[in-house]
């Protein structure tokens, strides 16, 4: 069983221990109702010391014992939850990008979110499930000890319902994943709602759409759901008539057998009372075993998911190495293709291009040319289905990507700005306060410790504090996606002909894309873009010598 499978499989306290002090709680438990139940026969007027001392004292045993095992639970329970977790976001953050886009976020989401909770919900529930077993056990040894008859009757019942109760669960498993799918859809609308709130905000028609389309889901997710419920509340009563009908065995039928003695049916009919509690208990566990039971397999399910996602990604024998500098990046022959959508596919490559320390490249070409997926290729985000990238004439295979990578910032097209300077030495007061001046950002941005005070600025902004970050990570390269698509013209000059300038001057090497036309001869070299080919690679270093050539002929100097 998969909830089984992932306690067993990361449990820290002992079993044996821990089925001592269940056993204990249980039997402590048996006790105290067996001493009620005896005393209340006895129709005694004086006081029974020695029964009432016991009776304290199997009291304070149970009290002790059901909260340790209470205790131990939650505790062991939510360690097991938080190592799952971790392994899942650990996992997230070594997979690759490709395959981690096909599991998708939604799905991600609900396996950390959901299906831990509904382990955590389920634990204490099994807890006193699994104890509820062991009262039912030894009233059954009560039974076997009072009557054989009424014992065996009993016992042969108990097996017929509890094998219908478990094929009844079997279809009640299965339709649980179903439910869960359906609930991910709703999550995945949800983003929507979010996401698009402004979009949403403006559009009446729009928002009618979205909430119809929000409704269809939500409806679905509704009738699984509630399916799941009658089906698991019918399994209760279910559960309830078979001991409804255990009682009548025992009361009914038993006698008729000819060998009982009434006041054997009398003392087993209590005895089958007394656990009508404890397996109502059971019953009510059984449904939300099959949850947690299903959600285990969820979580499970994905981590290996996940798992093979980052075994297939990166095969590092050694630790990976920061890289603080090189000589040339080499992509030979790069090739990579999409999986079709609507049979259709998109390559880009094969594609040769050198790119040396220190060089100023512009990645140019219209929309959807291929510029993103081929910085997403150089960056080792994307794995070439042809083709190799060379460091320093070396082959970057998947074991050392991870190092390679450490050359590079970046500030993507659809980038995410961190509040906090996660994994980067923070600067000095002030190399940081010249950063602002130079980004223009005084007095909208301080930095506490590794924390900027806020994030909340205007897009123009953000991206000038990714740039600042970028920056202070200090990195050999820095690849900017349409960095300047948002700022003023005013700044956008000084981007293109002061900043990138004193990057390349401190030894960056910077590749930018950009449709800032004005500004290409600012590169040393353009890398041109048409269909996922390069098509032409502009270098401005020989037109910028035959300029200084001819503005030195003019001035009637020798060019040589
Ligand atoms: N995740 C994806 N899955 C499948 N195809 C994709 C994906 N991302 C991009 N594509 C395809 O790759 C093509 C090139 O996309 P890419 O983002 O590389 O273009 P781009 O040159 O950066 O465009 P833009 O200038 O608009 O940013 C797109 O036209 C699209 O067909």
């Amino acid at each position: 069983m998969p909830l089984i499978e992932l306690i067993r499989r990361d449990l820290t306290a002992k079993p044996a221990t821990l089925l001592f002090i269940a056993a204990l709680a249980g039997v402590s438990n048996a006790l105290v109702m067996a001493i009620i139940n005896n005393s209340a026969g006895l129709y005694e007027d004086a006081l029974d010391l020695r029964t009432v001392a016991l009776f304290v004292i199997v009291v304070a045993i149970y009290v002790l014992s059901q909260r340790r095992m209470m205790q131990i639970t939650a505790t062991e329970v939510e360690e097991i939850i938080h190592r799952q977790r971790s392994s899942l976001i650990d996992a997230v953050s070594r997979s690759d990008l490709l395959p981690l886009e096909q599991v998708g976020r939604g799905n991600i989401l609900a396996s950390v979110i959901r299906d831990t909770q509904t382990i955590s919900q389920a634990a204490n529930l099994l807890v006193i499930a699994a104890q509820s077993v062991i009262l039912v056990g030894l009233a059954m040894i009560y039974i076997f000890i009072t009557d054989r008859t009424a014992f065996w009757l009993s016992t042969g019942f108990i097996a017929i319902a509890v094998f219908l109760v478990i094929r009844r669960l079997i279809d009640l498993r299965n339709r649980y994943p179903a439910a869960m799918m359906k609930e991910n859809q709703v999550f995945e609308s949800m983003r929507d709602v979010l996401d698009g709130f402004k979009e949403v905000k403006l559009s009446s028609a729009r928002r009618d759409a979205l909430l119809r389309d929000m409704a269809r889901v939500s409806i679905e997710a509704r009738d699984a759901k509630a399916d799941m419920q009658v089906k698991s509340g019918n399994e209760f009563v279910f559960g309830q008539t078979m001991i409804f009908l255990l009682l009548g065995l025992v009361v009914f039928v038993v006698p008729s057998f000819g060998n009982t003695e009434p006041e054997a049916v009398v003392r087993t009919a209590t005895a089958i009372l007394f656990i009508v509690g404890p397996l109502s208990m059971v019953i009510q566990a059984v449904p939300m075993m099959a949850m947690a039971n299903a959600a285990a397999d969820n979580l499970m399910r994905m981590d290996r998911v996940l798992r093979e996602i980052v075994a297939a990604s990166e095969v590092a024998a050694t630790p990976p190495q920061t890289l603080t500098s090189f000589e040339e990046i080499r992509l030979d022959g790069v090739a990579f293709a999409y999986a079709p959508v609507g049979g259709v596919s998109f390559g880009v490559g094969p594609v040769d291009l050198t790119i040396r320390s220190g060089e100023l490249i512009f990645v140019t070409g219209g929309n959807g040319s291929g510029k993103s997926t081929l910085i997403r290729l150089l960056l080792g985000l994307y794995h070439a289905d042809r083709g190799m990238i060379r460091l320093d004439g070396k082959p970057v295979t998947r074991g050392s990507f991870e190092t390679y990578r450490s050359l590079f910032s970046a500030i993507y097209a659809d980038y995410h700005l961190f509040r906090r300077l996660y994994g980067i030495e923070p600067p000095d007061v002030a190399e940081f306060d010249a950063l602002v001046k130079l980004m223009e950002m005084g007095g909208k941005v301080a930095l506490q410790g590794d924390l900027f005070d806020t994030i909340d600025l205007s897009s123009g902004q953000r991206k000038r504090l990714a740039l600042m970050v970028s920056m202070i990570e200090d990195r050999p390269v820095l690849v900017l996606d349409e960095w300047a698509a948002d700022q003023d013209p005013q700044f956008r000059r000084k981007f293109y002909r002061e900043l990138l300038p004193m990057l390349k001057a401190r030894g960056k090497t910077v590749i930018a894309i950009t449709h800032d036309d004005r500004y290409f001869d600012v590169a040393d070299r353009r890398v041109a873009m048409e269909e996922g080919r390069v098509v032409r690679i502009v270098d401005n270093r020989d037109a910028r010598i035959e300029d200084d050539a001819r503005i030195e002929d003019e001035d009637g100097e020798d060019p040589a």
